[in-house]
């Protein structure tokens, strides 16, 4: 291998990772893994190039109980790696503020502000952080890239941008950012390849994994996201709740006496799936149980994915495409179906075989809206920025 680039993607309930290597100049991928149901059932996963197995590990809860420790235990197994020739490593940020409209080459100056957004994202940042501090310190060489999930919904409109509370809040950056902009850029691309005509459309993408939202893109542009200030707006997550009226966090506070740190944990861990059903943040375990709080979860969430489609389908002024993408959107074929016949009223209809088969496209050719299952690939976005950002290297055959 020539030189390689690794991935590093700390979501709210998996710690994913790619390596890369540059031949030609093109990035081509060795390995991809996961740390999967960090906190629930912990399972490290990884596949070489040609698809086979490189570890397949299962881990107590108690031994995985958060992202640092998955990070800690994924490094150590990564150190056998160390034979690379390392160029970069890329990493996703969740949150970029108002500064930050695009990947950066990181500094010590570029991390001190990003850690400012820390209590932006309490289950992100400082995950997405540390193992760039880490590195930065063990591995000065090796440039660290940081691309943001904020990215890609910076040119939403003023209109979508801004709360109705004064000028000045916008002004200091208290707006409507929108996230998971990796994944949604990396579906525009590939809508652009196997539907190039509705990707010229309006499309929504369902983002449904351990965090959740939509985005409404219109032309491959985001125009309206479902996610806000934070990662907590919009539909119902793992442990978030999505969309609350500001008015029962002021409840909570000044009826409840709850201190800012305890509201914080209760809508950052306690609430969706989890909080909703009292049985878990995971929805495998969800779909597999008989409780009706289960059945409640997921009846729910099935809704608020319903009028969350409404209002995006608004904003674009129609529908032309549906895209389910994610680790719920990506694999289970009941919450698609489940979805999709809330959206019966833009004209969507179902090919049930085909969804339970997990092709590719999982509406009827009569269907009004073509309906897409697209795997999401965030660190392969995040590797293409990388390496334009570091620029071909001496060594590297181009
Ligand atoms: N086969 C499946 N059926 C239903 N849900 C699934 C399946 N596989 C994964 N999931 C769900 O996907 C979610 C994790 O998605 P993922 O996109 O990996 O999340 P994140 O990146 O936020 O950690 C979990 O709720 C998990 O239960
Ligand atoms: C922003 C966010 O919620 O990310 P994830 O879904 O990876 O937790
Ligand atoms: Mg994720």
């Amino acid at each position: 291998m020539t030189g390689a680039i690794l991935v590093v993607n700390a979501g709210s309930s998996s710690l994913k990772f790619q390596v890369f290597s540059i031949e030609a100049a093109e990035l081509v991928r060795q390995i991809r893994g996961q740390m999967d149901g960090i906190g629930v059932r912990p399972h490290l996963r990884a596949f070489a190039s040609d698809g086979a197995s490189i570890i397949d590990r299962a881990y107590s809860a108690k031994e995985i109980l958060d992202l640092p420790a998955a990070i800690a235990v994924t490094r150590d197994w990564l150190r056998e790696l160390e034979g690379l020739e390392l160029l970069a490593t890329g990493h996703r940020v969740v949150h970029g503020g108002p500064d930050f409209a695009a990947p950066v080459l990181i500094t010590d100056d570029i991390l001190d502000r990003l850690e400012e957004y820390q209590d932006l994202a309490p289950l992100h940042q400082p995950n997405n952080l540390a193992p760039i501090r880490l590195a930065m310190q063990i591995r000065r060489d090796v440039p660290q890239v940081a691309c943001f999930d904020t990215a890609f919904h910076r040119g939403h409109p003023l209109v979508a941008d801004q709360y109705a509370i004064p000028r000045a809040y916008y002004d200091e950056g208290v707006r409507r950012y929108g996230f998971h902009g990796l994944s949604y850029e990396y579906i525009a691309e590939r809508l652009r390849d196997i539907a190039p005509e509705q990707a010229q459309g309006r499309v929504i993408v369902a983002h449904l994994g351990s965090g959740a939202s939509m985005c409404a893109m219109n032309a491959g542009r985001s125009v309206e996201s479902t996610m806000g200030f934070t990662a907590l707006d919009g539909l119902p997550m793992g442990t978030r709740p999505g969309q609350v009226d500001p008015g029962v966090v002021l409840y909570l506070i000044s009826q409840r006496g709850m201190s800012a740190d305890e509201v914080t944990d209760l809508f950052y861990r306690g609430s969706g799936l989890k909080g909703l059903s009292g049985i878990s943040s995971d929805m495998r375990e969800i779909l597999a149980s008989d409780a009706p709080e289960a059945a409640f979860a997921i009846d729910h969430f099935v809704y608020r994915c319903g009028l969350n489609a409404g209002m995006l389908a608004a904003a674009l002024g129609g529908l032309d495409a549906f895209v389910f993408t994610a680790g719920i959107g990506e694999n289970s074929a009941q919450i698609r179906a489940r979805i999709v016949s809330t959206l019966g009223w833009l004209g969507a209809e179902l090919d049930v075989k085909a969804n339970e088969a997990g092709e590719a496209v999982i509406s009827t050719p009569e269907s009004r809206i073509a309906i897409h299952v697209i795997p999401t690939d965030e660190e392969l976005m995040i590797a293409r920025h990388t390496l334009a950002l570091i620029g071909p290297k001496p060594g590297v055959t181009t």
